[in-house]
């Protein structure tokens, strides 16, 4: 389809995989040989729902500054699919084996045309390099005193996880769960939640108890490694208040933001410890509706530089998508800072530590999120529009209640 409509060249991440933030990075940063920029992505996903033949599937499409694309755009693509009458198809062309890095040149109906496979993960760490200190992160995970644990529940996240964590940072093989990327994601649910990462939960002593020492630390990605969880030992970090731990404490723990933030951003149903912080270290704030492309027209006008969501979404400007391994990064980086002139000592400064101190400094935020799976989409429909319906006549609605 792409040749046979002129497009020049499709990129392509070895054996299909790439995961959504570094569709975003490489839409920002890859360069081909000649200086050519791609101009956008289609992301084929699941993301966090269940995936394979008989579940979920899904098409994304990102804009040329690597963030999702906006309502104009999508509400334009679907009344396109409500008129499209044609559609035109190179039926030549034959297969090119994306299992192998490499670019094969046709000749195709509109001229020549690339198929470039590249390997999924180089770009994405080179990125991570100029934001986090790795070698910080590293001397925290060396300590004997120190423990790591990450789940990929089977998404793309293993196809970074094993380069990053062990071979770029030291880790052991046998901190990383369900790092194998499978299509039907194991048959398993990957969305990084209590409910869903249920072996990271029991390992982490969240869960049904056993007489093993969970490690110190855990986290995990949902099928598109877009989204993240972050647990400490018998600990769970809300995504509300990770957000705003990450941003209280990015300055000194991050190289990236050393030179201060440009502002943070919450949306709307994320709880409001993210709003204190902000408060207190005078930096601008932003509440959006849901969705990461309203944090992306901020970080586009250079007013925002980390954000969150409560349904675990964390990030920042680097890219313009939310980003799992990012924030497992980031969570390290604060550890790592915390811990720096500690590793030799009795005990390290913990996760529940980090958010202890916050609490006490920021006060205690809370908020709640009620997940209905599988319903009738019809009745679903019905139920919302009643809601809007009924807006109107209910008093409390839109008025802050502190
Ligand atoms: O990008 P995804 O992981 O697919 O999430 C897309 C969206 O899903 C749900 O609607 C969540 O409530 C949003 O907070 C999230 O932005």
């Amino acid at each position: 389809m792409a040749a046979a409509n002129g497009v020049r060249r499709v990129w392509v991440g070895q054996d299909s995989l790439l995961s959504t933030p570094a569709v975003s990075a490489i839409i920002r940063e890859r360069i081909s040989a000649d200086g050519a920029k791609a101009t956008g992505a289609f992301i084929l996903t699941a993301s966090h729902n269940p995936g394979g033949p008989t579940e979920d599937f899904g098409i994304k499409y990102n804009m040329g500054n690597g963030g999702p694309a906006p309502e104009s755009v999508t509400d334009k693509i679907f009344s396109n699919t409500k008129t499209i009458t044609e559609y035109l198809i190179a039926e030549d062309l034959p297969n090119v084996d994306i299992s192998v890095i490499g670019v094969t040149s046709f000749t195709g109906p509109e001229g020549p045309f690339d198929v470039d496979v590249f390997d999924s993960a180089t770009d994405y760490i080179k990125l991570m390099k100029t934001i986090f200190d790795f070698e910080s992160i590293k001397k925290l995970l060396a300590s004997p005193k120190f423990s790591f644990c990450f789940d990929g529940l089977h998404g793309v996240a293993g196809a970074y996880a094993k380069r990053m964590f062990v071979d770029e940072l030291g880790a052991s093989e046998s901190s990383l769960l369900n790092c194998v990327p499978k299509e039907d994601f194991g048959g398993g649910h990957p969305d990084p939640n209590l409910t869903y990462a249920k072996e990271l939960v029991d390992r982490m002593g969240l869960g049904k108890t056993s007489n093993v020492e969970p490690p110190e630390f855990g986290a995990a990605a949902d099928g598109d490694a877009d989204r993240n969880m972050v647990l400490g030992k018998r600990f769970f970090v809300t995504p509300s208040d990770s957000v705003a731990i990450i941003a209280a404490n990015a300055v000194q723990s991050i190289p990236y933001f050393a030179s201060g933030l440009k502002g943070v951003a919450r949306s709307m149903p994320t709880s409001a410890a993210l709003d204190v912080v902000a408060k207190n270290l005078n930096l601008k704030f932003f509440e959006v509706p849901t969705g990461w492309k309203f944090f992306g027209n901020l970080m586009d006008a250079g007013m925002c530089s980390v954000c969150g969501e409560e349904s675990f979404g964390t990030g920042s400007d680097h890219i313009r998508e939310k980003d799992g391994i990012w924030a497992v990064l980031a969570w390290l980086s604060i550890l790592a800072y915390k811990n720096k002139d500690n590793l030799g000592g009795d005990k390290l400064v913990t996760v529940e530590d980090i958010v202890l101190q916050h609490w006490a400094t920021y006060g205690r935020h809370y908020y709640t999120r009620y997940d209905y799976e599988n319903v009738d989409a019809e009745a679903a429909k019905e139920l919302m529009a009643n809601l809007v319906k009924m807006q109107s006549s209910l008093s409390d609605v839109n008025k802050s209640i502190k």
